[in-house]
């Protein structure tokens, strides 16, 4: 990628203080990272800066805080990226100031360390001048590897790489270079999935996604909000009623632009939301005022899979239920390992992105079946819609 400085143009660097962005926001449940994609995917660019002497500083974000919250803190994170480096990561309990300073100014050539969540400061999200240069203020370069992040344009994804000499890692490389091959000019026709919980901030994105595809499937807590908008019924399930309006302009553009939208046409409901709960299969218009939807049902999976099967690129976002749970994992797995056995067999172009749908993936046992699959979320739907992302755009003009 000519125009990107990457790793490879680093002169000497031993000794030198690497800020490294890294995208950590992985799932977590008790404490504990339940999957450990996105550490796995920084792995290589960790290892070979601190191959080459660099005393290694990474920063990232965790949660969305409003302020400093002990719960959302990077620390056991630290411990995961640790593991799965197989070498130490020491942990710093802030991102900026004196003591910071001085825990980097200790550490050898070759150390690793993790500040804390960036995202602990106000600055950090307005992309503060005054906190972009106390972040850089602890560094000599700046190496971005967290496409993930990169549509934020926050300190430390795109302030960093203003006042300091600035390198693509390792996996914003391999990103960018995926996805434009699978994505740049995409064979038709072009299915997309958007599912998961991130509903007000997935609308915005649909709007401009049933513009560029041929079909739109809307599942997950996602496609409450359109099943409502409707005007069905959807009891206690997950919904942003206040978001109708906003559902059924995407349905008029997507009518307007001859982009197919899929919703479901039965939901897998329980009334409570834990593992094993009783549950049943009902039609979405009968869903029980005292229940919520937490999956597709069968009818939905056989009709996602029939658009699979005309598909020629698959775009997938968001589980299509809540796959943590049992038994709510049901068409999640089943598209996923549909998706993956076209891909297999040939003729299917299939590209995942998102945290949750990665760990989704693995659960389905097929993320190594897929064409590509970025541990992108949000980053990797604005790229899809061909939207410039800040932390990239920044890498290029320097
Ligand atoms: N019907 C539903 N009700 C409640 N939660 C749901 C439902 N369907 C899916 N989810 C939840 O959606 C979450 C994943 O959504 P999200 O939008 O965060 O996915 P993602 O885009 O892959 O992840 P990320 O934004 O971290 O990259 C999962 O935790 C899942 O349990
Ligand atoms: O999980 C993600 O998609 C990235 O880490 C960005 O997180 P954000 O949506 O909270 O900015």
């Amino acid at each position: 990628m000519a125009h990107f400085r990457t790793l490879d143009d680093l002169g000497d660097i031993r000794g030198k203080r690497a800020l490294v962005r890294v995208d950590l926001n992985v799932p977590m449940s008790d404490g504990k990272v339940t999957d450990a994609t996105r550490i796995e995917r920084v792995a290589g660019t960790i290892r070979e800066l601190s191959d080459k002497g660099a005393k290694v500083v990474l920063l990232a974000h965790f949660g969305r805080p409003k302020g400093p919250d002990p719960d959302l803190s990077l620390e056991p994170v630290a411990r995961a990226t640790s593991d799965v480096l197989g070498r130490n990561v020491t942990f710093i309990p802030d991102c900026i100031g004196k003591m910071v300073e001085g825990a980097i100014f200790a550490m050898m050539p070759g150390d690793i360390a993790l500040l804390e969540n960036t995202r602990f400061y106000k600055g950090e999200e307005k992309n503060d001048r005054e906190f972009t240069e106390k972040l850089a203020a602890n560094g000599d370069i700046f190496v971005n590897d967290a496409f993930s992040a990169a549509h934020r344009a926050h300190c430390s994804t795109e302030g960093l790489a203003t006042v300091l000499p600035a390198y693509a890692g390792r996996t914003m490389e391999a990103e960018l270079e995926a996805l434009e091959r699978g994505l740049g000019n995409p064979a038709r026709p072009v299915v997309a999935i958007v599912g998961g919980a991130k509903i007000s901030t997935k609308l915005d994105l649909l709007m401009n996604l049933v513009k560029k595809v041929d079909a739109l499937v809307i599942g997950g807590g996602m496609a409450n909000t359109f099943l409502a908008a409707r005007g069905e019924d959807v009891g206690k399930s997950l919904c942003e009623h206040d978001l109708a309006q906003t559902a059924r302009q995407i349905m008029i553009e997507a009518a307007t632009a001859g982009c197919a939208i899929v919703l479901p046409s039965d939901a897998v409901v329980a009334k409570e939301f834990k593992a094993g709960a009783d549950s049943m299969v009902v039609p979405v218009d009968k869903v029980p005022a005292d229940a919520m939807i937490l999956d597709a049902g069968p009818k939905t999976v056989e009709t996602v899979n029939e658009w699979i099967d005309r598909a020629e690129t698959l775009v997938w976002n968001g589980p299509l239920g809540a796959f943590e749970i049992t038994p709510f994992d049901k068409a999640t797995v089943a598209v996923a390992r549909h998706a993956a056995a076209r891909t297999k067999a040939g003729g299917l172009l299939s590209v995942a992105g998102g945290g949750d749908t990665v760990a989704a993936l693995n659960h389905a046992g097929v993320a190594d079946d897929f064409t590509y699959v970025s541990t992108a979320g949000g980053a990797f739907l604005e790229w899809m819609e061909g939207k410039e992302l800040p932390g990239v755009e920044v890498l290029k003009t320097r």
